[in-house]
């Protein structure tokens, strides 16, 4: 029976959530928490500010829910409330199955996911060029589920690309995109490493076929990081079998990594296998615009509804800033809100620098002079770089390569489109259809889009 005191439970969650923190956010976000009350399954955990809320709520919901399920806890409900607002106010407690702020998302059922994973749903999901594929194929499974015309090729959907590029979020956007539209669906989501540890209590016991048959009886189900089985070979063995059965039994299944099937090391060929049956998409990070984009729907968001408005230049600057993963654009935006609302001023294009220096502990870094982007264009294509930059250039081997290099100045050092145009002898607007064309066939073309990232990527 698991305790229903307050404090017992709040320790155990703070043990799994100090393994997991680096001891300066620990000290800094959950040392001031303190536990409230139990109540119909729901820890109520007090927090000393709206903006210390937001910061959880958005940047920790993956350790507070490693922690819960580290801690035999995973069906533990909890609410943030913040000092001094009574609990019975502004939002209910969010109990397992109740809905968040898209109600037709979250369907009420026994799978339902922690409360904090709310926002994952599709709805919310930002689709750019980099994503456009992982996306269209979480759309077809969902709506495609249980049809006769299931497209096979979707099951398993493997899903794979670098930390915080919304893996977790597409996946679970399924599972409540399922549950939507049948909610007596068995929808289970399940991090590899957690998986590891409850097998391993069950191999102490000498009993894990009762685990085996629970998952067994899924109807779909979601395996988060794949890519940490490694060197797990019992919890492979184990993975292969619940797999193969669902697969049979034409249940869905649907797992993330960090890379492609074929580079997982350490995994058994067999399971490698049963990985690629299905359709393999990849997530990359998005683009300038995707994430003007995703800042955007992020401020739509129930939480940020008290926030006064953030200016565009701020955006712009928190997007020009955070150009790999989301969670980390996330993070700076709410960090920018932070501490404006700590100063107590709204949240300027100074408190946004203050705050970049707060979270990198640097000066904001030098742009990275378009030359060397330029430069650097000319030689993925193998052009001599005077042949790049030639007045006027029409000739179609070289087209492609500026119209690249254009696109690279803009992304990555944001050059003015009129300082582009000055270096190519154009005009500025040309260099802004050239910039368009580029980002149009990024979203047709995915071996382009590829390529054009591959390049972004070296060039940091
Ligand atoms: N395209 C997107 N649109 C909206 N939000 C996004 C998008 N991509 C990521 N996010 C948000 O970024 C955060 C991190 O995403 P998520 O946890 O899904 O990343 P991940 O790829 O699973 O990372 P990791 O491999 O580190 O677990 C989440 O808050 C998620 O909602």
């Amino acid at each position: 029976m698991r305790s229903a005191d307050p404090t017992a439970l709040w320790d155990t969650i703070r043990l799994g959530l100090s393994k997991q923190l680096p001891e300066a956010s620990f000290k800094e976000w959950i040392a001031p928490c303190a536990p409230v009350k139990v109540e119909d399954g729901t820890l109520w955990i007090q927090v000393p500010s709206a903006a210390a809320k937001l910061w959880i709520e958005q940047q920790l919901p993956e350790e507070f829910n490693d922690a819960l399920a580290q801690g035999g806890l995973a069906d533990l409900q909890l609410v943030f409330q913040v000092s001094g607002v009574s609990p019975a106010e502004p939002k209910a407690a969010p109990r397992k199955g109740e809905s968040g702020s898209h109600p037709a998302l979250e369907a009420p059922t026994a799978s339902s996911f922690p409360y904090l994973f709310n926002r994952y749903t599709l709805d919310r999901f930002v689709v750019g060029p980099g994503s456009q594929l992982a996306f269209a194929a979480a759309k077809a499974v969902v709506d495609s589920y249980g049809k006769a015309a299931t497209p096979l090729s979707m099951n398993p959907l493997f899903i794979y690309g670098g930390a915080g590029l919304g893996k977790t979020h597409l996946m679970v956007g399924i599972g409540k995109g399922l549950l939507a539209r049948n909610p007596r669906l068995r929808v289970a989501y399940l991090k590899v490493d957690n998986f590891f540890n409850e097998l391993t209590v069950a191999i102490k016991a000498k009993n894990t076929e009762p685990m085996r048959k629970k998952y067994q009886q899924n109807d779909v189900l979601l395996l988060d990081d794949v890519q940490t089985l490694g060197k797990m070979e019992r919890t492979q063995e184990e993975i292969f079998y619940i797999l193969e059965y669902l697969l049979q039994h034409g249940k869905q299944i649907v797992l993330t990594s960090d890379k492609p099937p074929q580079r997982l090391e350490g995994c058994h060929e067999r399971l490698i296998t049963r990985f690629k049956w299905g359709l393999t998409a990849d997530i990359q990070p998005p683009d300038f615009e995707t994430r003007i984009a995703i800042l955007k729907k992020k401020l739509e968001d129930a939480d940020f509804k008290n926030v006064p408005p953030i200016p565009d230049d701020v955006l712009t600057f928190i997007a020009h800033k955070a150009k790999g993963s989301v969670r980390d654009l996330e993070g700076f935006l709410t960090r920018v809100i932070f501490q404006a609302s700590l100063i107590g001023i709204p949240p300027t294009l100074e408190v946004a620098h203050a705050a970049f220096q707060g979270q990198s502990g640097e000066e904001p870094t030098a742009a990275i002079p378009p030359e060397r982007i330029y430069r650097m264009t000319a030689e993925t294509f193998n052009l001599p770089f005077a042949d790049l930059m030639k007045k006027r250039s029409r000739q179609q081997a070289v087209l492609l390569p500026r119209q690249v290099a254009m696109y690279l100045a803009r992304e990555i050092a944001s050059a003015p489109f009129t300082d582009i145009g000055r270096s190519f002898s154009m005009h500025h607007s040309t260099v802004m259809n050239a910039i368009d064309s580029v980002r149009e066939r990024m979203k047709r073309d995915p071996e382009f889009h590829r390529m054009v990232q591959a390049l972004l990527n070296s060039i940091h």
